[in-house]
């Protein structure tokens, strides 16, 4: 057995309010995500998604099913979504290779039963997953940046010039409820999802990476008028549920990976913040 999910309940915000540093990180915050030859991660019940990192060394590592789930295989009732943060590197679906390059995607549809995860031959692989519940076999793809649809928000005056790369949004792969993307910063911006904002019908994890080991990532979560805080590390992830906005400013720029799930994939559906009504 080399995969390791721990499960997560989900928090009323009127308890979160009260939490102090350390419950905060320990109900938020995922530490640890790549181990050797290991698959890492977090069921949180916040909508049923697994948050994980997968980092093969010197072995193939495949995807086995966890106790959480009761099921034959991983994907038997499930759809999952990688982002490539290392190394170019090799997963096989049901027989297909796929070679993802760094920061490319794969979406991998409900009912494949053989994933297979490979030590890079270039460098450290490193694999990001966010894996939803699923209804429907949806076809696996690969997509890369060149395949996203971007968008530039912010300006270098705001600190918060940064553009986004929807990758496994429904504009351009097909999913049942996952959505994921990538956000790099410019240099010299700081800020991340600035104007801050909630989507109540669907909750978010994001995964902090392209930073420097001595640098860090102040993360703010919580309701719009009780915000707080989970200072971060590169390769770590954060829980953000429905009810809380989930925005960071860095001691860098740096880039992260946001995944969604829940009631709609409208990326759109967001009530927006202003800075000058947070608390
Ligand atoms: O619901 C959408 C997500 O929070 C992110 O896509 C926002 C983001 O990347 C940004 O503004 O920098
Ligand atoms: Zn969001």
């Amino acid at each position: 057995m080399h995969t390791f999910i721990h499960t997560r309940y989900s928090t009323h915000p009127e308890d979160a309010k009260h939490y102090d540093t350390a419950k905060l990180r320990e109900q938020f915050l995922i530490e640890r995500l790549f181990v050797s030859n290991e698959i890492h991660g977090i069921y949180t019940l916040n909508d049923r998604l697994i948050v994980g990192g997968i980092h093969p060394v010197d072995m193939a590592i495949n995807l086995e099913t966890v106790d959480q789930l009761k099921s034959t295989y991983f994907l038997e009732r499930r759809e999952i979504g990688l982002i490539n943060v290392g190394a170019e590197t090799d997963i096989e679906v049901d027989g297909t290779r796929y070679t993802l390059g760094h920061k490319e995607a794969l979406y991998v549809g409900q009912g494949s039963q053989k994933v297979i995860f490979y030590p890079s031959s270039s460098g450290e692989s490193y694999i990001y997953f966010n894996s939803a519940p699923a209804h429907k076999a949806y076809p696996t793809k690969k997509v890369g940046l060149d395949d996203a649809e971007v968008v530039t928000l912010g300006a270098l005056e705001n600190s918060n010039h940064r553009t986004i790369y929807k990758l496994l949004v429904n504009s351009v792969v097909e999913t049942c409820q996952l959505q994921m993307g990538m956000t790099l910063l410019k240099p010299g911006s700081v800020w991340n999802t600035m104007p801050a904002h909630t989507h109540d019908r669907r909750m978010e994890a994001y995964f902090y990476f392209d930073l420097e080991e001595d640098q860090a990532v102040c993360h703010y979560m919580g309701q719009p008028d009780e915000t707080r805080h989970i200072w971060m590390k590169k390769h770590q992830a954060v829980i953000s549920p429905p009810w809380s906005i989930h925005s960071g400013a860095g001691t860098s720029n740096y880039t992260f990976i946001w995944g969604m799930a829940g009631e709609n994939l409208d990326y759109g559906d967001m009530d927006i913040v202003a800075p000058t009504d947070l608390k």
